[in-house]
């Protein structure tokens, strides 16, 4: 179980060059195990879905040393997309297809067999209430349909360990506790599950261990209760002290400027 499953050291990545250089991640190093739910959280821009991307073998080039299951992420990354799943941010699905035919290219890609494919996405679909739209086209879904269809994506293939990146965005209440519920089993199995999200009560129920990132770099690090400090705050309450908007609350009475008359 406990073993590493992503190691990173001295991670650092920019965008552009010359004087429209912009360097988003400054040096990152993480050793997360398997088994664990990790909370990947900071502000708006602060690099999030930037390191996810990067781990999931989509940006490849950056400075500094990644492994992933124990393979450098450089020259394996190949071996290492079919060992995990990622649920993007904003993903893209092929909506001209129903979710039997998306799923169905999704596992082949990933060299399954037809039995294993629609062994894993019935019981999935199922799983999600979205059995009866098996056959339906997905450009006549919502957006929720569309989230949790993008959820089985990034789980067909059995993955050691799972990125989401923002994966609750469209979900009903119950669904987010399918999804809760689901997430937490995964890690009980050893997967590892890289959850990033802006949702604080939701990472706050369900992390092992939250990571903060502000302007590219780890602010925090710990559980819940390391990040708290012996006090009673939420999760929400550490953030902003964290990462600033504590002292910019004040700053709202510009609203009431604006709109005085
Ligand atoms: N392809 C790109 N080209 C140039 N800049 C980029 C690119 N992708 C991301 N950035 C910049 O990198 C910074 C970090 O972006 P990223 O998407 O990683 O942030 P995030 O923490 O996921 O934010 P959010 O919570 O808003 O999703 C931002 O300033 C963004 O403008």
């Amino acid at each position: 179980m406990n073993e590493t499953s992503i190691s990173i050291r001295g991670l650092k990545k920019a965008f552009g060059k010359g004087a429209a250089k912009k360097e988003v991640l400054k040096g990152i190093d993480l050793s997360i195990n398997s088994g664990q739910i990790i909370g990947y959280i900071g502000p708006n821009g602060a690099g999030k879905s930037t390191t996810v991307k990067i781990l999931c073998g989509i940006l490849t080039s950056f400075e500094g040393e990644i492994e992933v299951m124990g393979l450098p992420l450089r020259g394996n990354d190949i071996a290492i997309k079919r060992k995990i799943g990622y649920v993007p941010e904003n993903g893209a699905l092929y909506e001209a297809l129903t979710p039997n035919e998306y799923l169905n290219l999704v596992g082949t890609l990933f060299d399954m067999s037809s039995e294993q494919i629609s062994e894993r996405s019935n019981s999935l679909l199922q799983y999600f209430g979205m059995e009866k739209h098996s056959h339906q086209r997905m450009d006549t879904f919502s957006k929720g349909m569309k989230q949790k269809i993008l959820i089985i994506a990034g789980l067909i293939n059995n993955p050691d360990i799972l990125f989401l990146d923002e994966p609750l965005s469209g979900l009903d209440a119950n669904s987010v506790i399918l999804v809760k519920d689901m997430l937490t089993r995964l890690a009980h199995q050893g997967k590892t599950i890289f959850y990033s999200s802006h949702l604080m009560d939701v990472v706050e129920k369900i992390s092992d261990r939250i990571i903060l990132i502000d302007d590219g770099q780890v602010v925090a690090d710990g559980t819940f209760e390391e990040l708290q400090q012996d006090s009673k705050a939420s999760l929400e309450q550490v953030f902003s002290k964290l990462t600033g908007a504590e002292n910019r609350v004040g700053e709202s009475s510009v609203i009431d400027d604006v709109f005085k008359n």
